[in-house]
C-alpha cells in the first residue's frame, strides 16, 4: 500500500506517534496521499521516525498475515519544537490525534497557535480526533478555543479556518514487542466513522477508508459500549484471574459468559436507543467477540484495561450504559461485575491511573468514591449499586 505519486501534495499533521497513530490513522492518511508529519511528546519515536523513511504496518489474524509500508512522513517533537509545529499545522490540511481523551487538554494551545496562524484563503483545517471517547473533537475543539488558548473573538469566527469533527476509530492494536521499532502489528479490520456535519458547505477531506456520516451518536456509542465494553470487560476479569491477555481470558469459560452477558446488556439499551435492529447487533457482538479472540495479538489484559479511573467514569464503557439501563430498570447486572473489577485494578505497575485509584478507595468514604470516580449522584439508580461494589471491594482490601 503506497500513495499514488501522481496525487498532488496535502499534508496532515498527526498529534500520538503511538500504536493507533502509526498503525491505523497515519497509515490511511498515507494512501490517502497526505504526507504525514507526527508530533509526539516522546523523544526516542521522534528520532526512530526521523531516521528511518519507512516502518512496516503488519496485519495479523486466522488467514494469515500481511504488510504494508509507510513512507513519506517527518516528526517534530510538540515538547521541543513548539513554533516549527504552530507553522505546520497553519499550513495543514488536516490535524488528527491519538493521544489519549486526557490529554487533549495539553496539545490544544499549539493547535490554537496554528489555527489562528493560518491564512483564510485556505480551506479550513479539518481536526479530527481519533481516541476512545463520545464527542472527542468537541471537547478538543473546547479546549482550543478556551481564552488561555486563543483571543475570544478569534474563537468566535474559528470556522473559516477550522473545522472540528467527532469520529469514532475501532482497530485493535496491542502494545508491541520491545524489539518492533516503528513496525506495527495489528488486527485486519478496521473502522473510522467520521461526522460530515461539520464540512456542509466544504468538501469533507478526501481520507481513504472512513464512512462519513450525518449522525455519529449510534456509532459511537454502539463502538464503545460494544467493543470497549467487551474488551474491557475480560480484560478485568482476566486480570484478576490472573491471565495475561484477552485472548487467554477468552478461554476461561466464566469470563466468556460474563463478556456475553455484558454485551447482552447493552445490547438491550443500544438497539432500543438507537433503533438497531437485534439480529444486526447480535452478528456485531459475535464478530466483536471473534475479533477480541485473536491470539495473535497477544494484547495484554493490563494495555487493555489501562487507566481505569477514565474507564469507571460517567460517560465511559460500563457506568455509561448500565446508568441508563437502570433508570430504565432493565439488567445491568453484567456490567457492574465487570465494574467491580475495574475497581479491583489497583497499583498496576505503569498504570497511574491503577495507583490513584487505590488512594482514592483508602482514603474516602465508598459513597464520595462512586461520586468522585463514577461521577453518579445520588438520585440515580444506579448510585446504591455501585456504592455497594465499593464497599465489598474496600472491604475485601482490608482484609488482605
Ligand atoms: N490501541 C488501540 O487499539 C486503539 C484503538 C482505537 C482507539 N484508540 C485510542 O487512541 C488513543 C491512543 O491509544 P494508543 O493505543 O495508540 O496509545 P499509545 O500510548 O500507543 O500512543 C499514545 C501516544 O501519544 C503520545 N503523547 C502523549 N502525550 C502527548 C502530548 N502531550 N503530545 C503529543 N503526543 C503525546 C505518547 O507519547 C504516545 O506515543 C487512545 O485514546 C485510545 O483509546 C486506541
Ligand atoms: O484505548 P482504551 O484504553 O480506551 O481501551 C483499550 C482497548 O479496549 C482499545 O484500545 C481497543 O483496542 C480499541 O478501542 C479497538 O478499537
Amino acid at each position: 500500500m503506497t500513495a499514488n505519486s501522481n496525487t498532488p501534495s496535502k499534508k496532515a499533521v498527526h498529534f500520538g506517534a503511538g500504536n493507533i497513530g502509526r498503525g491505523f490513522v497515519a497509515c490511511f492518511l498515507h494512501i490517502s496521499g497526505y504526507e504525514v508529519v507526527f508530533a509526539d511528546v516522546n523523544g526516542t519515536i521522534i528520532d526512530l521516525l526521523n531516521a528511518n523513511p519507512s516502518y512496516k504496518v503488519i496485519e495479523v489474524g486466522s488467514d494469515g498475515t500481511s504488510e504494508s509500508i509507510i513512507t513519506n512522513y517527518r516528526a517534530i517533537n510538540s515538547k521541543t519544537h513548539e513554533d516549527e509545529l504552530v507553522e505546520e499545522i497553519a499550513t495543514a490540511d488536516i490535524v488528527t490525534c491519538s493521544v489519549g481523551p486526557n490529554i487533549l487538554k495539553f496539545i490544544a494551545p499549539v493547535i490554537a497557535k496554528g489555527i489562528d496562524k493560518r491564512s483564510e484563503d485556505l480551506e479550513p483545517l479539518a481536526v479530527i480526533a481519533c481516541e476512545n471517547a463520545i464527542n472527542a473533537t468537541d471537547s478538543l475543539a473546547e479546549f482550543i478555543k478556551a481564552p488561555q488558548n486563543m483571543d475570544p473573538s478569534r474563537a468566535q469566527d474559528i470556522g473559516k479556518r477550522a473545522r472540528f469533527a467527532n469520529s469514532a476509530i475501532d482497530r485493535i492494536v496491542p502494545a508491541q514487542d520491545p524489539d518492533a521499532g516503528l513496525n506495527v502489528k495489528l488486527e485486519k479490520f478496521y473502522e473510522w466513522v467520521v461526522d460530515r456535519t461539520p464540512f456542509k458547505d466544504h468538501k469533507p477531506p478526501s481520507i481513504k477508508g472512513v464512512m462519513w456520516v450525518d449522525n455519529l451518536e449510534p456509532f459511537i456509542e454502539r463502538k464503545l459500549y460494544t467493543v470497549n465494553t467487551g474488551h474491557a470487560t475480560a480484560a478485568y476479569h482476566g486480570y484478576n484471574r490472573r491471565k495475561s491477555t484477552v485472548y487467554d481470558a477468552l478461554q476461561d469459560r466464566y469470563i466468556q459468559d460474563e463478556v456475553k452477558k455484558a454485551l447482552q446488556n447493552t445490547a438491550d439499551l443500544i438497539t432500543q436507543k438507537h433503533g438497531i435492529d437485534e439480529d444486526e447487533q447480535r452478528a456485531y457482538v459475535d464478530k466483536i467477540v471473534r475479533r477480541i479472540s485473536n491470539p495473535h495479538l497477544e494484547d495484554a489484559v493490563e494495555r487493555v484495561g489501562r487507566a481505569p479511573l477514565r474507564k469507571l467514569s460517567r460517560k465511559e464503557r460500563f457506568i455509561g450504559p448500565a446508568a441508563e439501563l437502570a433508570e430504565e430498570g432493565k439488567d445491568c447486572s453484567a456490567l457492574l461485575d465487570a465494574a467491580e473489577m475495574a475497581f479491583r485494578f489497583q497499583n498496576v505497575e505503569g498504570d497511574e491511573e491503577s495507583v490513584e485509584l487505590a488512594k482514592i478507595m483508602e482514603t474516602h468514604e465508598p459513597e464520595d468514591v462512586v461520586k468522585m470516580v463514577c461521577g453518579l449522584q445520588e438520585n440515580e439508580k444506579l448510585f446504591p449499586k455501585v456504592v455497594e461494589i465499593v464497599k465489598k471491594v474496600q472491604a475485601d482490601s482490608q482484609e488482605e
